[in-house]
């Protein structure tokens, strides 16, 4: 265990810090973010880029412009200089090149410093320490609050290959915490099929890995973000149906880490999970343990449109 490892929980790595998407429809996704989602506006170096603020940061979600719809880059954030040469060399010995990104590359991601490689499904990480704050109110449009912090932004799923080596690589060499897992109904002959979940932090899961067919864009299943209120999900979710985005999951409450939340279909063929109430683990307590529904009640995936990724 690291010096820092202040928190007991066996990892440099603090939490998802900030998560970069490209898309082909710039003015859907700022409707989306904005007007329906409810974000905050916050501030970046990139003109034709949209800045999603949570929280005293400048930008949590950043949306910039591309040929195709796809995840560009997971920021995941370490506390220091120190923690960070120790991902880099645990990275490194395990056969991974690391390419540490330039003063003026950091500075674009508004953070000290910054490292960046590919996992074994081929999405791009990025390790940082040092974010710069913004001290300016936190101004959302409908008056939510994001839940961030500690447990980070939120959390990101993402279709695998090859679930158990790049399971393998979270967990054995980023030091990822197995937090679970949910058995997918699957035909005998492929034997047990996982969706795995893993955490960082309090949050139940700051990651899921789905096995998926191919990998690809959009490199994304869903990116899940927390409010402080029901009111708050229930409000977004009646401007997401008169703004008729696509709901692929109903309302409902996670087996795992209880959390109530809807699913929305995002432009670019992937899902943004809006949720509250979500589980503070105590790792001093915890056993990985195998859910064998998703939810309690509600998440009916019945209207949702096939996801790009499968
Ligand atoms: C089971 C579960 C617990 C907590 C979460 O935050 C969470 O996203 C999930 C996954 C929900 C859902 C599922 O279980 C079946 C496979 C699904 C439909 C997907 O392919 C994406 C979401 C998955
Ligand atoms: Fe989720």
């Amino acid at each position: 265990m690291s010096k820092s490892d202040v928190g007991g929980f066996g990892t440099d790595i603090r939490g998802l810090g900030y998560v970069r998407i490209q898309t082909n429809d710039m003015e859907r996704w700022r409707r989306f973010a904005f007007e329906v989602l409810g974000f905050a506006q916050g501030s970046g170096p990139e003109e034709n880029a949209l800045y999603l603020r949570m929280d005293e940061r400048s930008a949590r979600i950043v949306v910039v412009p591309g040929e195709d719809d796809r995840v560009v880059t997971i920021g995941w954030e370490v506390r220091d200089r120190a923690a960070l040469a120790r991902v880099r060399a645990a990275v490194e010995a395990a056969g991974v090149a690391v390419k540490p990104l330039s003063v003026e590359e950091a500075d674009l991601r508004r953070v000290e410093e910054v490292i960046t490689f590919q996992d074994p499904s081929g999405a791009t990480l990025e390790v940082f320490h040092g974010p710069v704050l913004d001290h300016s109110p936190v101004v959302t449009p409908f008056g939510a609050k994001f839940v961030t912090g500690a447990q980070g932004l939120g959390h990101v799923v993402l279709p695998v290959t090859d679930i158990d080596g790049t399971f393998d690589f979270y967990t054995e060499v980023l030091g990822f915490l197995p937090r679970g897992a949910f058995r997918l109904p699957a035909p005998p002959e492929f034997g047990p099929v996982r969706l795995r979940f893993l955490g960082v932090n309090q949050r139940h899961h700051s990651l899921a890995l789905i096995p998926a067919p191919h990998g690809g864009a959009p490199g994304l299943i869903h990116l899940m973000v927390e409010v402080d209120t029901l009111d708050a999900v229930g409000q977004a979710l009646d401007r997401v149906v008169e703004d008729g985005f696509s709901v692929s999951s109903t309302l409902g409450r996670h087996t795992n880490d209880k959390m109530v939340s809807f699913y929305v279909r995002a432009p670019g063929g992937w899902d943004i999970e809006f949720g509250t109430d979500g589980l503070l683990v105590d790792e001093t307590f915890y056993t990985s343990e195998e859910i064998t529904a998703d939810s309690y009640w509600g998440h009916d995936w019945s209207g949702s449109e096939p996801l790009a990724a499968m």
